[in-house]
């Protein structure tokens, strides 16, 4: 597999095993064993999983390579057997096919939702929905003392409630979480379970003669429980346009408006957007944004708890530029430099989506050498790039000094740090999830003083991942808040 000089040669790999390749051989954390394989064969790898081919990117330089010049004949997505459930990827923007619809739609995204005026004009409800995750950590910890507990709480489910409602109120100003609302909760039990099911590696994936059979009954579910997503989702919608019918105005557009008032560009694309597709765009923003915000800010939370000086430097500066009577905003992150360099440094260590999304090759591209085929899976494993020895002083540590003295950003330009991806397909949920993560980051430090409890200290916290669909941690971090601010 190795061998051989000419452009026709496959990049190096293992050999796998017949029919199945190297499918059994990545284990639980593909991300990590891929990693370790590129001692043996360098940056660029090459897997066959099942009778996918599969090309795995692990340099910065690789990674450089593959967006700057060669950017458009892999920006389609391989898509899992499970989102062709209702069509979803048809509709969708993330697993979409690279081609007008997904062009008008990602247009649309990023210049009437999230873009940084309408961001700005969206602070309230980030303090709003950061103001409710105060009160529920505080509610948390009450309810563990009065169980004779010792006033701890478990983060992580609080704030995916808060990324989630996030996203409700931005997208359909709705504030799906309101203890009052039935639907509300409906809709995130069913979301939760879709998003289970979508992390699930499916054998039918690899195995595309398995597909009709489904083995693993993963499309079968998927079908039963969007359909319940979806019949909530376009209640919504519906009761949306009987308003606009009725001829009422909001006096803010969200961005349910802005898909359904679209009214074709002209050129190529759809001219309107029907009511699945609306519905199918509303359910992946939940997804995309929801999950990849909280597990990003558990992470952060995680590594400010182990390092102890850097949560307090996090504090003195809140303290020197915010001070301690009102609460930090939007505004102050220019001026908290520190704070910035850990929201980079744990973006470099614990990406969300440790192989982004895996893209597709649109047609047969020479590569860096290598004939890569039609149809050939490509993931970028940005948890390596971060880890790169060579793009990184002492790799595996958390330093966010690292970042005081340097211009990189994780927008897409610098390719040792990429948990956003980059090119043509890079998240387009960015504007946001950059503002929301230093935002809560910082509000979790400045308001509380955290204690570890039952023992654990930080020499002792589990680190360990589990991968769904966002890389997760494996034993949800623990704290006790104590008021600092008033
Ligand atoms: C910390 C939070 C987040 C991380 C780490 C993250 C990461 C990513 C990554 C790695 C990709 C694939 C990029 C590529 O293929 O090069 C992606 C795509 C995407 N993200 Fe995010 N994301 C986050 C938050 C969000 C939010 C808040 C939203 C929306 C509300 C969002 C919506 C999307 C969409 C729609 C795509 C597909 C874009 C396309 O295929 O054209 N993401 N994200």
């Amino acid at each position: 597999k190795t061998g051989g000089g000419s452009a026709t040669k496959r990049p190096p790999g293992p050999t796998g095993w017949p029919l199945v390749g190297n499918m059994f051989d990545l284990g639980d954390m593909p991300h990590q064993t891929m990693y370790k394989l590129k001692t043996k064969y360098g940056p660029l790898l090459w897997l066959q999983l099942g009778s996918v081919n599969t090309m795995v990117v692990q340099s910065p330089k690789v990674a450089a390579e593959l967006f700057k010049n060669h950017d458009i004949p892999f920006a389609d997505r391989k898509v899992p057997d499970a989102l062709t459930a209702f069509h979803f990827n048809e509709s969708a923007l993330g697993m979409n096919t690279f081609g007008s619809y997904w062009r008008v739609l990602r247009r649309i995204c990023s210049m009437e939702f999230l873009v940084n005026k309408r961001m700005n004009e969206t602070e309230d409800i980030r303090r709003k929905c950061t103001d409710n995750m105060v009160r529920w950590i505080e509610e948390e910890a009450a309810a563990s003392r009065a169980n004779g507990g010792p006033g701890e709480v478990q983060l992580n489910r609080l704030l995916f409630l808060m990324a989630f409602n996030l996203v409700g109120n931005l997208m359909l100003s709705r504030d799906l979480l309101d203890s009052k609302s039935m639907e509300g909760k409906e809709f995130f039990d069913c979301m939760n379970k879709i998003l289970e099911l979508a992390g699930t590696p499916n054998v039918a994936d690899f195995l595309p003669f398995l597909k009709w059979l489904d083995p693993m009954k993963i499309k079968r579910t998927m079908v039963r429980d969007m359909t319940k997503t979806m019949k909530i989702a376009s209640k919504f919608v519906k009761e949306r346009i009987e308003e606009k019918q009725a001829g009422k105005q909001r006096a803010k557009k969200d961005f349910l408006d802005v898909l359904l008032e679209y009214e074709g560009d002209g050129k190529d694309g759809p001219d309107k957007f029907t009511v699945h597709d609306v519905n199918v765009v509303i359910m992946e923003m939940f997804f995309a944004g929801s999950e990849t915000t909280s597990i990003s800010i558990e992470w952060g939370f995680t590594e400010l708890l182990r390092n102890p000086s850097c949560m307090k430097k996090v504090q003195e500066e809140i303290d020197r530029v915010v001070g301690l009577n009102r609460k930090v905003e939007e505004s102050d992150m220019d001026q908290l430099p520190y704070l910035q360099a850990v929201v980079k440094e744990t973006l470099r260590l614990h990406p969300a989506l440790p192989l982004l999304l895996p893209r597709n090759t649109m047609e047969d591209t020479k590569f860096m050498g290598h004939l890569i085929p039609k149809g050939t899976q490509v993931f970028v494993n940005a948890w390596a790039i971060g880890r790169d020895p060579e793009a990184w002083e002492d790799p595996l540590s958390f330093k966010p000094d690292r970042f005081l003295d340097s211009n990189i950003e994780y927008k897409g330009q610098h390719f040792e740090l990429i948990p956003f991806g980059s090119g043509r397909r890079i998240c387009i949920g960015f504007p946001l999830a950059h503002r929301v993560l230093h935002l809560e980051l910082a509000t979790l430090a400045q308001t509380f003083d955290w204690e570890l409890s039952g023992g654990v200290t930080p020499e002792t916290m589990d680190m360990q991942e589990r991968l769904g669909l966002t890389l997760r941690k494996k034993v949800p971090v623990r704290a006790i808040p104590k008021r600092r601010i008033p």
